[in-house]
């Protein structure tokens, strides 16, 4: 069966990834390309967009959503948008696929109560490196306990509008939640001045914004006498896009949920 997708931010840096990653399967057909209402790519097809042969499919404006029909929406666009976007597969009872980053608590909240009606599979990274890399610090943060100072750092490139990113605040998330911790207890998020000691149950963040980086993260563990780092780096935005596909076709076959990465991948232990 062909699950028909709709893109939402399709214009976009992703969005243009994500074109060209669902030309590559024959289990998706593209029916429409959403994009921002005053965008000056309305109308132009979005091949042309992504840079490959013409696909029929015109990028339009996202306040049209609710007027196409689709199985599922990939939204790689901004919280805001993406708030419009959930209503509508809300509406339409399609699945909805979540790579945006940077939503507040009352966002994540109307997330959370989406799933209650549609299938929502949300995941801050969909690279399948990155979902291995949750699992394998869950692992060394219980591991390791309370004998280390954990750090987590993380640089993209100068477009980047959210920080830290969201895959930073997950590996937070799972490390803290593998010590027994809550993330919002534990987290430092800057430092200047005269900061005192180091807190021993603190998380760090640092970020970096530079150049054209897509995406690196590092956590480290930090005891005495040595120190383990795990680094995940991503050279290349497809490997987000090709595990975005997969979940588009593994959210079309779901019932009502709030799924993560993991569950499309069939790891149990990372998100
Ligand atoms: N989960 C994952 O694996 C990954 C997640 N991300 C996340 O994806 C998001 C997008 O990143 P990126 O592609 O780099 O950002 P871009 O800014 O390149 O893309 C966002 C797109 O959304 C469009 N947009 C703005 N307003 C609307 C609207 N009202 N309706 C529809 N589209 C709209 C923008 O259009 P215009 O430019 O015309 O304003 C732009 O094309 C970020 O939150 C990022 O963190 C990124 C990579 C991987
Ligand atoms: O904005 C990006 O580019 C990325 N955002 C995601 C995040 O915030 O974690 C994932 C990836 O690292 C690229």
């Amino acid at each position: 069966m062909t699950t028909r997708l709709a893109i939402n931010g399709a214009s976009g840096r992703m969005g243009r990834e994500l074109i060209v990653a669902s030309q590559a399967r024959d289990d998706l057909a593209l029916v429409a390309a959403f994009g921002a209402p005053g965008s000056g790519q309305l109308g132009v097809d979005a091949g042309r967009i992504a840079g490959t042969d013409e696909l029929g499919v015109a990028l339009v404006s996202s306040e049209t959503m609710a007027d196409t029909a689709f199985d599922v929406l990939v939204d790689f666009s901004l919280p805001g948008p993406s708030m419009a976007a959930l209503a509508v597969c809300r509406a339409q009872g399609a699945a909805m696929v979540i790579g945006t980053t940077g939503y507040d608590d009352a966002q994540q909240a109307e997330i959370d109560a989406g799933a209650d009606e549609i299938a929502i599979v949300q995941a801050p990274n969909y690279s399948a490196g990155v979902n291995l890399t949750l699992d394998l610090v869950g692992r060394a943060a219980a591991a390791l306990g309370d004998d280390v100072d954990i750090e987590i750092i993380e640089a993209h490139h100068r477009h980047k509008v959210d920080a830290p990113s969201g895959t930073a605040l997950k590996l937070g998330d799972v490390a803290a939640h593998a010590r027994g911790q809550n993330l919002a207890e534990s987290a430092v998020y800057t430092r200047e001045g005269q900061t005192g000691a180091r807190p021993p149950a603190a998380i760090g963040f640092a970020t970096v914004r530079a150049g054209e980086i897509v995406g690196e993260h590092t956590v480290l563990f930090a005891g005495a006498g040595e120190r383990l780092e795990i680094t995940h780096r991503a050279t290349s935005r497809q490997t987000f896009a090709g595990g975005a596909m997969r979940a588009a076709v593994w959210a079309a076959d779901q019932g009502a949920g709030h799924y993560g990465m993991n569950d499309v991948l069939g790891l149990t232990d990372a998100r």
